[in-house]
């Protein structure tokens, strides 16, 4: 029994690997073992099905011939295998028609709009620009428009909503909204439509007649992966528009993306590093610079990038604040990050929406107690529980975080061992190793994807629908963008963490984030939150404040004047149109009288989308307490 609602935990012993057997597993004769297609290093193993998952028919390319040892057999809801991917999990040929676009109809758009109603935005600042009710609203330009139809997005989600007319209007941004809530499309539709209003696209090449690029745009993110995924919506958007975008990151060749560099970029996303080194070796010049986007800001801010993005910021012969436009982009920002950003912006508007640095009610939160002796019990368990829920033909997939790049190799090849279909990605991967395993996590050849925190942000992979804290972070704020990789886009998700003494810093901010979440909180939990010192680490402190860095943190140090504005709903206009002045100060918090998160309703969806009979708002996913 695992201990959920008491301190009083029921001490187990490990269970022997030599004898241990999952439930699922334990008559092994009935179930047919299965051989991945695709060429992993694990596919020499023989993968064993539970029962749910192995009744499959033959497909694939070992359809009816069989390989290995047995038949190859995939499992019923897995999607066809497809035999030459893209070295690029993210990758998208050309054509519309064939990108993976949101489906038909308004219902199925991928954005439950009603879960946005009433969701509260904060803005502070001089001379707010009003947001936008819709696309057509805003002045995009033709090009931008026809893209936005083509990926079906109906309405603009609430960041979208404010923070596009807030680039449009010049101004700098910093935006905190949401995991999942569409901000990638609100820095780069400014972007695009500037560009093409303000730029000679496709009149000249933007590389110099010594050989050199140079973008009108540098988007930087913190890892390979979502700069991929960044780059692919860009191509989205700026599809049949002119406009070239390019992408910039270690791991692969530096010549091939010199090459694409030197037929000319006005677009490009990039990771640091690499970056730099293109700098360095004089291919890429900065000069040009009219809009810079900081996607997962207050990462690329922190320790472990803040030296290389001075440097590109500061030391590269980009435009200053304030000639250039500076968007800085998270669900998470703590102050003390927002204290540096300030050297990268000039009169700034800070926008806050939704609670921020909070997780969105979209995702069910869970934690339960488990010792680090008893999780891979607890894990499997859930697997199983989980794999015997699903529906048939519907891809769920489920993302399990662990602390160290040898758990998650270990993890992986536990999991294959017992017959799941497992993948992992670390940073101590080839880049390849990393793309084949996101790539086949994505199609769902892999539906278990084990990660440390290099997936933890930006990330968005449809159909995730649990993710799984296995080793709790050190940081709430990673927390929030590791759970935010489900519940995206009005979707619902479920996320479960395994809490044990060790993370009992977490505890005041994770009950915190929960009560704020509307999540129902153990006991236990609440418990340890009272007697725990500590605050989740010295970034989740919010002295004052019940949130998790969602405030502009010159409402404290009183460093800027002007208006600002709040409003209580996503269709309520009254509220947004009468600029709230507080009463005994610009910064002071007129945040009390915000209305009641709505509670989002998405029982049906989640049951629709992916049969997963749970019911939002409780901790409980149907069968799987
Ligand atoms: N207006 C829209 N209508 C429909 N879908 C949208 C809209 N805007 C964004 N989306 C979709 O919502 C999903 C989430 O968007 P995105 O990845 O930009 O979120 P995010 O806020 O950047 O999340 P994170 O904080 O995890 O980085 C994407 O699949 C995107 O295509």
């Amino acid at each position: 029994m695992y201990a959920t609602d008491s301190y009083s935990h029921t001490r187990r012993t490990r269970p022997s690997r030599s004898t241990y057997l999952p439930p699922h597993l334990r008559n092994t004769n009935t179930h047919p073992t299965f051989s991945d297609p695709n060429s992993y290093a694990s596919d020499s193993q023989t993968h064993r099905f539970p029962p749910s998952r192995g009744r499959g028919t033959p497909r694939g390319r070992g359809s009816g011939r069989g390989r290995g040892r047995g038949r190859s057999y995939a499992p019923r809801n897995r999607p066809a295998f497809h035999p030459n991917p893209d070295p690029n999990p993210f990758d998208v040929i050309e054509k519309f028609d064939d990108l993976e676009i949101l489906s038909d109809s308004d219902e199925k758009s991928g954005i439950n709009y009603e879960v946005y109603d009433d969701i509260p935005v904060e803005a502070s600042g001089s001379d707010i620009p009003e947001p936008a009710n819709s696309f057509n609203e805003i002045d995009l330009g033709k090009g931008l428009n026809d893209n936005i139809r083509r990926c079906k997005y109906v309405k603009p989600t609430p960041v979208q909503r404010y923070a596009i007319p807030v680039v449009m209007a010049g101004r700098d941004l910093m935006a905190c909204a949401q995991t999942g809530s569409g901000k990638t499309a609100a820095f780069c539709f400014p972007i695009i439509s500037g560009i093409l209003k303000h730029h000679n696209v496709g009149s000249g090449s933007p590389v110099n007649h010594s050989g050199v690029a140079s973008p009108i745009a540098l988007i930087l993110s913190p890892t390979r992966e979502l700069s991929c995924q960044i780059h692919e919506e860009a191509r989205k958007f700026s599809y049949e528009t002119g406009i070239k975008v390019a992408v910039a990151y270690g791991g692969t060749p530096i010549t091939h993306q010199l090459h694409k560099l030197e037929k000319g970029v006005d677009i490009l996303v990039a990771t640091p590093g690499r970056l730099l080194d293109m700098i360095e070796r004089a291919k890429l010049s900065l000069k040009k610079i009219k809009y810079l986007a900081l996607d997962e800001a207050d990462r690329m801010l922190d320790m472990g990038f803040e030296r290389q993005i001075r440097k590109v910021v500061e030391q590269m012969g980009m435009p200053p604040p304030g000639v250039r436009q500076t968007m800085l982009f998270s669900a998470t920002f703590p102050n003390e990050i927002q204290r540096l950003a300030t050297d990268f912006l000039s009169n700034y508007i800070f926008l806050t929406v939704g609670k921020v640095g909070s997780s969105t009610e979209l995702i069910a939160q869970r934690v339960e107690y488990v010792q680090d002796m008893d999780k891979r019990d607890r894990l499997m368990n859930l697997l199983v529980e989980q794999s015997a829920n699903e529906n048939n033909g519907k891809r769920a997939l489920t993302l399990i975080f662990v602390e160290t790049k040898r758990g998650a190799d270990s993890m992986e090849s536990w999991l294959c061992r017992n017959g799941f279909l497992a993948t992992a990605i670390h940073g101590d991967k080839a880049q390849m190793e990393r793309e084949r395993a996101l790539r086949s996590f994505k199609t769902g050849v892999r539906p278990i994807l084990v990660a440390t925190d290099v997936a933890a942000r930006g990330l968005d992979v449809p159909h995730v629908t649990h993710v799984i804290n296995y080793d709790l972070p050190k940081d709430i704020d990673d927390y929030v963008h590791r759970i935010g990789r489900t519940g995206r886009a009005g979707k619902s998700g479920l996320a479960t963490a395994f809490f044990c003494d060790k993370n009992s810093h977490l505890a005041k901010s994770l009950v915190q984030l929960m009560q704020e979440a509307k999540q129902q909180v153990p006991p236990w939990l609440t418990q340890y939150a009272e007697t725990s010192s500590s605050y989740g680490g010295a970034r989740a402190y919010r002295p004052g404040g019940s949130k998790f860095g969602g405030h502009d943190f010159r409402k404290a140090t009183n460093m800027s004047g002007g208006n600002h504005y709040y409003s209580s709903g996503y269709t309520n206009q009254v509220a947004f149109g009468e600029p709230c002045i507080a009463p005994s100060g610009p910064f002071n918090s007129f945040y009390s009288g915000e209305p009641a998160y709505p509670v989002a309703s998405v029982d049906s969806y989640a049951a629709g989308a992916y049969g997963y009979p749970y019911n939002h708002g409780s901790l409980v996913a149907g069968t799987w307490n």
